[in-house]
């Protein structure tokens, strides 16, 4: 375990009662989680602390890094080859004496990962209030993906607090029978996440060409491994070869893999950049910069279509109907003879293109982590009773105008 900040969550005696202790374990986590600790560190009386599982580790810390965030407390338990059920003991075992040892008022995790399905099953056995950010996406089949279905399932669950990106989420957990009460409707905090580091985002990106088009392609899933990524890349290469003024853009993941795969198809070819992993705030600017993204990254199908960018979504199925309803992003999956099509079709036919970069984002205004700060404090420190007040002459209520609302 390392300790970077503070020697423990506090002791048994000395835990302050209003600590909301915020776990991540992944980059995605880390970006999405950001803006939520970021918004209870400015509330009056909380405490925040910071708790890594650092169940993937260089990613991780490469996301901390982009918004500034320091760690409370780091398990550290990835390990070279980990397995899910001994990473899902790991955190169990090395959570519980934390929970035990100074329990706080509420935990949240973000997401789908291992990490929140094990947190979520600590909480549950410290009877500690569990409250889950981008609660109740679903593809209604348990094990794709695999096995983060499970994973949000058993978070929404447990979760006294589901926070849903959009209504769709909303009904899902309904369908569950979750407490209705539980359940609020908030954004998806990528979306403040991406609006804060757009604006800070570098304008050129070093090692692209200046002009012309950019596809941005990322593949990480593990329904990708193996033959699905084999059909993506070689769809990839066919569509170069048809658009020979296209450049592409691939930030490869680190899982081996899949990153043996990607430089066999695509290393030194002369249109495409293979790269490191981007910090966040390169990959907003390589967003921009793109034409089209070729994907199966969940959070990439939130972000795109916020900034007018068409999505193809690499996956047979996707837990994010909502862009493909608004007709921003398509679901593809891996055949090859489908990617190409679609691909060709948005990069020479500009109405096709244009019906999909629209800049319309089903997944928040940005203020998803307001909303969370508000509903966690209000649980936290429920608001105290208030003694009757003296009788006075009704007060004129003020009427806000919408522009001196939106005025700055
Ligand atoms: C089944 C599923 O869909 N599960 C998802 C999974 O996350 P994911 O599929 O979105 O994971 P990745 O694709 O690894 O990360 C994406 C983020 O990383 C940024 N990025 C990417 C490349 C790069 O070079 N530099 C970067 O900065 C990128 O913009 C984006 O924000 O777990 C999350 C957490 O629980 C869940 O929320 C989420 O449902």
């Amino acid at each position: 375990m390392r300790i970077t900040r503070a020697e423990s969550l506090g002791g048994r005696t000395c835990v302050h009662p209003s600590t909301v202790l915020c776990v991540i374990g992944t980059r995605p986590e880390a970006i999405k989680m950001a803006p939520v600790v970021q918004a209870l560190r400015c509330r009056h009386g909380l405490a925040v602390r910071l708790l890594l599982t650092g169940q993937h580790r260089e990613l991780l810390d490469q996301a901390l890094a982009d918004f500034g965030l320091r760690a409370d407390l780091d398990l550290d338990l990835m390990r070279p080859d980990q397995g899910l059920s001994g990473l899902a003991a790991r955190i169990l075992d090395g959570m519980d004496p934390l929970l035990e040892r100074a329990p706080p008022a509420m935990v949240l995790a973000q997401g789908d990962t291992t990490t929140v399905m094990a947190t979520a099953i600590a909480c549950f056995h410290r009877r500690i209030p569990f409250g889950h950010v981008e609660a109740g996406l679903r593809t209604g089949d348990l094990r794709n993906p695999f096995p983060e279905e499970f994973n949000r399932v058993v978070a929404g669950r447990v979760a006294t607090l589901n926070f849903c990106p959009t209504e769709g989420a909303r009904q899902a957990l309904l369908r569950e029978g979750v407490a209705p009460a539980s359940i609020h409707v908030t954004g998806n905090t990528v979306i403040d996440a991406l609006l804060d580091v757009a604006r800070r985002a570098p304008a050129t990106l070093p090692g692209l060409p200046e002009r012309g088009r950019l596809v941005l392609l990322t593949l990480h899933r593990r329904e990708s491994f193996g033959m699905p990524a084999r059909r993506v890349l070689a769809a990839v290469r066919r569509l170069l070869a048809a658009v020979p003024d296209l450049h592409l853009l691939c930030p490869v993941h680190p899982n081996p893999r899949l990153r043996g795969l990607v430089h066999a198809a695509l290393g030194g070819h002369p249109q495409v950049t293979l790269a490191e992993p981007l910090g966040y705030a390169a990959l907003v600017a390589a967003l921009r910069r793109c034409t089209l993204v070729l994907t199966d990254s969940g959070g990439l199908q939130e972000e795109a279509p916020a900034l007018g960018k068409p999505v193809l979504v690499l996956r047979e199925a996707t837990e994010r109907p909502e862009a493909v309803a608004l007709g921003v992003a398509r679901l593809v999956g891996t055949d090859p003879g489908r990617i190409l099509a679609a691909a060709t079709e948005l990069l020479t036919c500009p109405d096709a293109y244009a019906a999909m970069a629209r800049g319309v984002s089903p997944y928040g205004d940005g203020l998803a982590a307001e909303r969370i700060a508000t509903l966690v404090a209000r649980a936290v420190r429920p608001p105290r009773p208030v003694a009757p007040a003296p009788r006075q002459p009704p007060a004129r209520v003020p009427i806000l105008l919408a522009e001196e609302a939106l005025s700055p």
